[in-house]
């Protein structure tokens, strides 16, 4: 989350807070004060939990709750409540501020599973309570998760998550009484005044696209009047013929055609209960209702029938190349605006004939997260959050089946591009006239009236260098109305990369997917006008706990520098430092053993480094296989074919290039030898390698995932950053000192000094670039999966398309919320300034590597 939204989300909480005490520092995803809140709730002490597996139905649990016969009699609540008083007094001075004993308990608390802070609108939930799964369900549609480990989940209540909330259908009064139900205690009046004031004005703006022109649209014109006094938004405006000044004048009536959710969703099991009663099998015999059922009525979030008042629907047009601002404008004016798109009453644009396969099912929570986008039977715009390997791909098809308008895929790299049209190809029954690819190599058009094209971001944003195809291909796009665009992985592209596309591609509706809904720099609120809210975000753990992803035991492996090693690394500057923590002998140890032990239990391991000179020194020394940004294509397919099916072919060495896209179900353990700072992304992209694990359903079947740390160095707070969101969903990490056995391998690495010490030469004497983390020289910053040419993104130097690399280090790193306090600063300081007695080897290794310096200066000066 942004600093900008976490600083706007802090001043709601101060506005609406009664309790406001202090002004956190807050941000939903680098949440250093995650643990400190749940400690802050512990005043509530459960007594007598509902023990799990009880079966509760949810419906009746809350009608008991409501009616206030839940829990233990009156008389036994009056002592109770005695009791707790004393009790307040005793542990208030330790909880201090913290101390919310004032917002009393229900006396059936313990059967209720919220706990909610009328300080900041963090949302506690006992993971463990029988209706825990339900309540999640509302938690998702209404909140933002911060943290879901196995027994308490953190959520929070934002403006953007309450907009998502309405834009999904809820009604302001219904997010009030379910919370109310749920909570151990009444909700807080902060909490029901936050809610209530920023539900009031969401959804009654919307942005529509009719005749290839874009208008805003209310049915309350003082909203439109309140627009309309924004200088930006005025200016904006596109005076029709003939010029009015009155919102009236502008006014179109749109379809009335009733848009009741009688859509079925295909590949879902009401697709197939359709299926059935056409063939004359009757409605499936399902006289139960599900828990999950029941909720929803109780919430009443699907099947909604829309109240649309389209009998008086203002509107004003706005200017195609101000739509960006104009709804960045509405979000900052608290009016954010809806995107739906009435795909079954377009009569304009051309259907496109395409459906799901028969054989295709699409599983339950790719169908959920549809229904968050198709629940009133229009096409809602937002974004989809899925884990690594969930499969939103076909998430992503779906929706496009259901559409069934001209649709454009945008994605990161033109291996994506082909693996989405593969994907089509094999879920859907699309012909090969109506898909085509736009790509550096492959500029297609599709036959006919509608049909589907994949490209990159690059190529469409791209307005620099065009060749002559190019500009006709980008004509094609940008001359016609798309029902659909779908964009992947949005969590990557640059602001002004969406801003291109979104100004220049005229789409009724958009869908994002994304696993981490994670970035480094602010820019991750701007997808939500961008695109639009987030309307649906899976748990990891359920879907690892119903063997759809993979279980994954973590651990991060300390390995202990060698003191040669560590007396360089106190010396170094800082792009050396990381050069040597990498090279640690003792890493390099470490990871012979683990390869060799899970080698040894049938593992396909894949190794990942950043580094490509640590990358190629590793798989050199241990006689393994390796692919980086230089690799070529035929090399690479060639390795990859060994690894998954060569039985001599168990581990591979793989830089950057690999941390999306690959798709290996075979690998089944991971070894991070070097990474990219704090980047919690790369470490969720790197774990969605192994979550598609094809063995992942066996029987008590776990892939690994290791990170090696060299200790006491930069890296170890470098790899608790990384760690943080994949935390967050619930993974734990294991810390492993020491490895069993190591010290015993046969043909051991580096186990003698002198061993070490060549080894450190070679380090010292590395190119400064080579020690870079991060540098795969020879593979473009966007080549995410390693086979994108440059000219994806047309002269890599004229136009740094997918650069990550903007901003500080600190930013870069992810660590400017954090500070890295080295501990005995000044005995460092003292050892890097000592004039150790050094080993001869080294006396002379330190004049060459001076000259070599010098040397690399001057070639960089002269290039540059
Ligand atoms: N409903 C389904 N039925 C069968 N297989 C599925 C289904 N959904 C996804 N898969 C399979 O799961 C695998 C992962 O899917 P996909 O590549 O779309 O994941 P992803 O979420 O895009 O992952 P990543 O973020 O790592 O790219 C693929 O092999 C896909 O065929």
């Amino acid at each position: 989350m942004s600093l900008k939204r976490a600083a706007e989300d802090s001043a709601d909480w101060a506005s609406s807070s009664k309790r406001a005490r202090r002004t956190r520092d807050n941000d939903d995803y680098i949440d250093v004060d995650g643990e400190e809140d749940i400690r802050d709730v512990s005043p509530a002490p459960d007594t007598s939990l509902v023990p799990r597996g009880a079966t509760i139905k949810f419906s009746a649990l809350t009608r008991k709750l409501a009616d206030g016969k839940g829990g233990r009699a009156d008389g036994d609540s009056r002592d109770l409540d005695s009791h707790r008083h004393q009790q307040d007094k005793l542990v208030s001075h330790i909880f201090q501020e913290h101390d919310f004993s004032w917002l009393h308990l229900k006396p059936d608390h313990a059967s209720r599973p919220l706990w909610i802070s009328p300080e900041d609108g963090h949302i506690i939930l006992e993971a463990f309570s029988p209706i825990a799964e339900q309540a999640q369900d509302f938690l998702v549609a209404i909140s933002e998760p911060v943290s879901r480990p196995a027994f308490i989940h953190e959520y929070k209540l934002t403006s953007y998550s309450l907009y998502a909330a309405v834009s999904v259908g809820l009604q302001t009064e219904d997010i009030i009484e379910v919370l109310n139900r749920l909570s151990k205690v009444p909700v807080p009046e902060s909490i029901v005044t936050f809610i209530r004031e920023r539900t009031l004005s969401y959804g009654k703006v919307k942005l529509v696209l009719k005749h290839n022109k874009y208008y805003v649209e209310s049915s309350h014109p003082e909203t439109l009047q309140v627009l309309l006094k924004d200088t930006l938004i005025r200016e904006a405006r596109v005076h029709s013929q003939p010029t009015d000044n009155s919102i009236k004048a502008a006014t179109f009536t749109t379809s009335k055609a009733p848009v009741k959710g009688n859509l079925v969703i295909p590949g879902t099991k009401e697709a197939e209960k359709k299926k059935d009663e056409v063939a004359g099998k009757g409605p499936a015999a399902n006289g139960s209702n599900t828990d999950a059922e029941l909720f929803t009525s109780v919430v009443g979030v699907e099947g909604d029938e829309v109240d649309e008042d389209d009998d008086n629907v203002h509107a004003f047009e706005i200017d195609d190349a101000k739509i960006d601002d104009v709804k960045k404008r509405c979000n900052e004016l608290e009016y954010p605006m809806l995107e739906e798109y009435d795909f079954r009453n377009d009569t304009i644009n051309a259907n496109l004939d395409i459906d799901l396969k028969p054989s295709t099912v699409i599983r339950p929570y790719q169908e959920t997260s549809l229904s968050k986008m198709f629940g009133n039977g229009r096409a809602r715009s937002g974004i989809i959050v899925l884990p690594c390997g969930a499969g939103k791909t076909l998430v992503g098809i779906t929706a496009a089946c259901t559409i069934k308008k001209s649709c454009l895929v945008l994605c990161t790299s033109s291996v994506s591009v082909m693996q989405w049209k593969q994907q089509f190809q094999q879920w859907s029954n699309v012909t090969d006239r109506q898909i085509a690819v736009f790509t550096a190599d492959q500029k297609e058009k599709f036959a006919g009236d509608s049909g589907i094209v994949i490209s990159t971001y690059s190529m469409v944003a791209n307005t620099h260098n065009r060749s002559h195809e190019s500009k006709k291909m980008m004509e094609f796009l940008t001359s016609r109305e798309w029902g659909f665009i779908l964009l992947d992985e949005v969590h990557v592209v640059p602001a002004a990369m969406f801003r291109r596309v979104v100004t220049t591609i005229k789409a009724h509706s958009k869908l994002g997917l994304t696993a981490t809904l994670v970035r480094e720099d602010d820019k991750i609120a701007d997808l939500n006008y961008m695109i639009g809210p987030k309307l649906y975000e899976a748990n990891w753990m359920d879907l690892a706990a119903k063997g759809h992803i993979a279980n994954v035991q973590c651990a991060e492996v300390w390995c202990p520098m060698t003191p040669e090693f560590y007396r360089e690394y106190l010396r170094e500057q800082s792009r050396k430092r990381m050069l040597l923590y990498c090279m640690n002998p003792r890493k390099f140890q470490a990871c012979q053993f683990l390869i060799k032990y899970h080698e040894d239990r049938g593992d396909k391991i894949i190794v990942f480094s950043d580094n490509v000179f640590a990358l190629e020194a590793y798989a050199k020394k241990l006689g393994k296989l390796y692919i980086h940004g230089g690799t070529g294509q035929v090399e690479r397919m060639r390795i990859l074919q060994w690894f998954q099916h060569s039985p001599d072919v168990n581990t591979i060495f793989l830089s950057k290039v690999g941390d999306t896209s690959i798709d290996l179900p075979e690998a089944t353990c991971l070894i991070q030898i070097s990474s990219h700072f704090g980047s919690r992304r790369q470490e969720a992209q790197r774990l969605g390698r192994i979550l598609r694990a094809k063995r992942r359903n066996d029987e008590g079947f776990n892939a690994f995932f290791y990170s090696l740390v060299s200790k006491d160095t930069q890296e170890m707070f470098y790899s608790t950053k990384r760690q943080q969101f994949l935390i967050d969903q619930g993974y734990a990490f294991k810390v492993i000192t020491h490895l069993d056995g190591l010290e015993t391998l046969p043909d051991l690495v580096y186990k003698s000094r002198d061993e070490q010490i060549e080894l450190l030469s070679s380090v010292l004497l590395a190119n400064e670039s080579e020690a870079e983390l991060g540098t795969d020289v020879r593979a473009g910053e966007g080549d995410l999966a390693g086979t994108i040419t440059s000219k994806d993104f047309g002269t890599p130097s004229k136009f740094p398309s997918v650069q990550r690399t903007s901003g500080s280090l600190t930013a870069l790193s992810g660590a400017q919320h954090m500070s890295y306090v080295e501990q005995n600063k000044s005995a460092n300081k003292k050892l890097a300034r000592e004039q150790a007695p050094r080993h001869k080897l080294f006396a002379k290794r330190e004049k060459d590597l001076t000259a070599a310096r010098k040397e690399a200066r001057a070639a960089a000066r002269s290039q540059g």
